[in-house]
Parts: structure tokens; sequence; C-alpha cells
């Protein structure tokens, strides 16, 4: 299991390596040991306490995603198909507030991103079918639940594909700059 960082501050990139033979595949999709080394605080795996799937068809967005409050630890993965993942910090005092970076998440490398409190998260589907798996440190709350739009002009996030599917929710959410003036 190799972890990387990304050009996001806190934000890593966990790359396993599959064994793939006749049958198919088998792969370790996450390692408490290797994660928790990583962070330096033991223990830091057993905080997440929900496990969620979403599955998606080809070209829903999904997003833009945030909490408020405490906001919420994410582990996300693609199991099956691909998605274009996208990641933007809302931690006003990081140095890399605003910033926005995008993951191919599939079911081919199986990378899984670990997301620290404080980040809006959407993605795209690029697969007929794309399931996503999240691990959050925190009940789900949807009190606490904060958005921007996926196609928020000063967002300007770049989805590979045509849009065919978003949620009544996400039509509705607000700006990048709305969202800016609420976290300052
Ligand atoms: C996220 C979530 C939803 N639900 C319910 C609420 C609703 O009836 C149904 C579908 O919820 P949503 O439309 O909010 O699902 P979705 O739009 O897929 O929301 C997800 O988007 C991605 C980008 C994320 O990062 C996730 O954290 C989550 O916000 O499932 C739960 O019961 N628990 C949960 O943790």
């Amino acid at each position: 299991m190799l972890i990387e960082p990304t050009t996001l501050a806190d934000v890593v990139v966990m790359t396993p390596q599959p064994f793939r033979d006749d049958r198919g595949l088998f792969t370790r999709t996450f390692d408490a040991a290797i994660f928790d080394d990583h962070l330096g605080r033991s223990g830091a795996s057993a905080a997440f306490v929900q496990d969620s799937q979403s599955r998606s068809v080809s070209g829903v967005i999904r997003g833009m995603h945030g909490r408020s409050g405490r906001g919420e630890a994410k582990l996300v993965r693609c199991a099956h198909g691909a998605v274009h993942d996208v990641l933007v910090d809302i931690r006003t005092d990081s140095p890399t507030f605003g910033v926005q970076e995008a993951f191919l998440l599939d079911d081919k490398d199986f990378r899984h991103l670990y997301v620290p409190p404080g980040f809006l998260h959407g993605f795209q589907a690029l697969t007929p079918v794309a399931d996503v798996c999240y691990r959050i440190d925190r009940p789900h709350d949807p009190s606490e639940d904060i958005g921007v739009a996926f196609d928020d002009p000063d967002l300007a996030v770049k989805w590979p594909l045509p849009v065919t599917i978003v949620s009544a929710r996400d039509r509705a959410a607000g700006s990048w700059q709305e969202l800016i003036r609420h976290v300052r």
C-alpha cells in the first residue's frame, strides 16, 4: 500500500497492489496500521463509523458536498467502474484554501483518497455503472450539509463528460462566493 501526498494539504492518495489471476483479483483497499502510521496518530483509522456506497450511471454528477461544524473526514474509493473525483479545500487557515484537485478513481488501480474535514467533494461517473464507497468519521447529519453548485463559474470544475443526471438538491446548491462568505 503506497501512501502519497497530493497538491492539497493533508489529502493523501493510497494505492494498493491488486493481485490478479485467472479468477479475477484480490486487493487490500485499506490498511489501518499503515494509515495510522502515516498520520502519526495511533487509532486514527478506528474513527471511521459509517460505510456507504453509491451507484451512479454514466455522466451523473454528485457534488459539490461539504459539512459544516467540525466537518467530517472521509475515505473515498471507486469499487466498480471509474469516476472523476474532485476535492476543493475550504479550510480558511489552510495553505491550499480554495485549491481544487481532481483524481481518477477506478476499479483498475483502486486508488483511495483520505480527505480530512474541511473539503468539498464531488465526482462524475465515467462508466455505465460507477460504485463509490465512503467511510466517514461522524454519523451522517443532513442538517450539516453544505454545498456549492457543480457548475459554479468561480469553481469552474472541468467535468470530463456531458452531464446526465444531477439531484434536485445539487441543482439547488449555492455559489462558491456564498460559501466563502459563510466559512470566513
Ligand atoms: C450521504 C448520505 C445519504 N443518505 C440518504 C439521504 C438521501 O435520502 C439518500 C441520497 O442522499 P444524497 O442525495 O445526499 O446522496 P449523494 O448526493 O450521493 O451524497 C454524497 O455525495 C458525495 C459526493 C459525498 O461526498 C457524500 O459524502 C455524500 O454527500 O441517502 C443517508 O442516509 N446517509 C448518508 O450518509
